[in-house]
This record gives C-alpha cells, structure tokens and sequence, in this order.
C-alpha cells in the first residue's frame, strides 16, 4: 500500500504542476507494457490478452497521458505514434530482460528511436523488467547489449540543463511484483519539462 501511494504520489505531482504530458510506453510485444499500464491506473495484476497487431493503448491520470505501442516489425505502429504525439514528452522503453534472444531486436529498436529526430532531447527510461524470473539479465549485461555500457546519464538527481544531453537511464524492475519501476519514474519526472 505505501509503495502504491507513494508511486501515485510520483505521478500526481507531476500532474499537478504540469499542464499536460505525453508519455510513451514503446518496446517490442511482451515487455509488460500493457502490464504497467494497468499497474498504473488500478494495481490490478493479472494475464492479459496479448493485443492485436500493431497494437496501441492508452490511459490518462489527470493531465498525463500514457500511451504504449508495440514496436519489432510493426512499421505502421510506429507511423501511428509519429503522427499521434506531435510532441512527446518523455518514452519508457521496455525491454523484456529474460528474453536474451530479442536483445538484438530491442537494440535495434532502440537505437532507431534514439536517433529519431522528433524525439530529440526527449527523456529515456529504459525498463529491464521481469527480474522477479531466476535468469533474468543483470541491469549491466541488459546495458551492455543495449549498447548503453556508456551513454547512461546518471541516476539521482543529475543537472543536465544546458548541457543538450539528453537523459538516459537504465531501472530494473518486476511489474508484477511492484518493484523497481516507482525509482524509474521518480528519475524522469525531474527531466519531464
Ligand atoms: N514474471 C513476470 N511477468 C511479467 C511481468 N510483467 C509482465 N509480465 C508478463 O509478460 C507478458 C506480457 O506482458 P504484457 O503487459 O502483455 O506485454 P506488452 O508489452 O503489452 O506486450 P503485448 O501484450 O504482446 O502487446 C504477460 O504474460 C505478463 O503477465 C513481470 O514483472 N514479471
């Protein structure tokens, strides 16, 4: 209950001195997108249906939205999210951190977003989630396969105004166990302008 209340209170503060924000929750299918998006509006955990592909879903708390795409394969979904958010204001980028064999695929994604031209500047959380499974990847061996063993821009509060260094960070978590992704959060709400 107290993590819950205090990862509300995350969320409702920036609510409240924001007029509005975007968030995407963009990864390759099965990262818990749809997983976190339920964690947030109700804490109700459980088996989702898989969605359909190219897959979009979306929930607002106050004036936050959040709004989470499937990417791997799924060009039109990454149209649709060009063309819906002409601003975003910060991605989580979920990466299912058991699934050694799609690294690659996360990476290339990644990257493809890192170097997009309308998410300059814009705030990365990167969530290794699903670290409540035995072989779940270390948060180093997830960065290092992201290639992000140096592009990582520091946990706490790091001042990077001015600096035109765009916030990157790496969190591991397990949604379903309500772990890790409340620090996540607490992170890129101090870069969400
Ligand atoms: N063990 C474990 N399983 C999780 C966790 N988060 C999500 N899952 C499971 O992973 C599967 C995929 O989660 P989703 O939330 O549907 O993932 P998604 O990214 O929305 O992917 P699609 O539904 O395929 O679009 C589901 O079976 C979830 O129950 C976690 O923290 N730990």
């Amino acid at each position: 209950m107290f993590l819950v209340d205090w990862f509300r209170g995350i969320l409702a503060s920036l609510a409240v001195w924001r007029k509005e924000a975007k968030i995407l929750f963009l990864g390759l299918d099965n990262g818990g997108k749809t997983t976190l998006l339920r964690m947030l509006t109700d804490e109700s955990l459980g088996q989702y249906q898989r969605t359909q592909h190219p897959t979009s879903e979306e929930l607002s708390i106050g004036n936050i939205k959040f709004k989470a795409f499937d990417l791997g394969g799924h060009a039109i979904a990454r149209r649709v999210w060009k063309d819906y958010y002409a601003q975003v204001h910060a991605v989580v980028y979920l990466v299912d951190s058991c699934d050694r064999e799609r690294f690659a695929e996360a990476k290339k994604e990644l990257d493809a977003l890192l170097s997009d031209d309308s998410l300059t500047n814009v705030p990365f959380l990167i969530l290794g989630n699903k670290i409540d499974i035995l072989n779940a990847a270390s948060e180093n061996e997830l960065r290092y396969f992201l290639g992000l063993a140096d592009s990582t821009t520091g946990k706490g509060q790091v001042n990077l105004e001015g600096t035109n260094v765009r916030p990157l960070e790496v969190f591991m978590c397990s949604i379903v166990r309500k772990m890790g992704y409340g620090e996540g959060f607490q992170w890129l709400c101090q870069y969400i302008k």
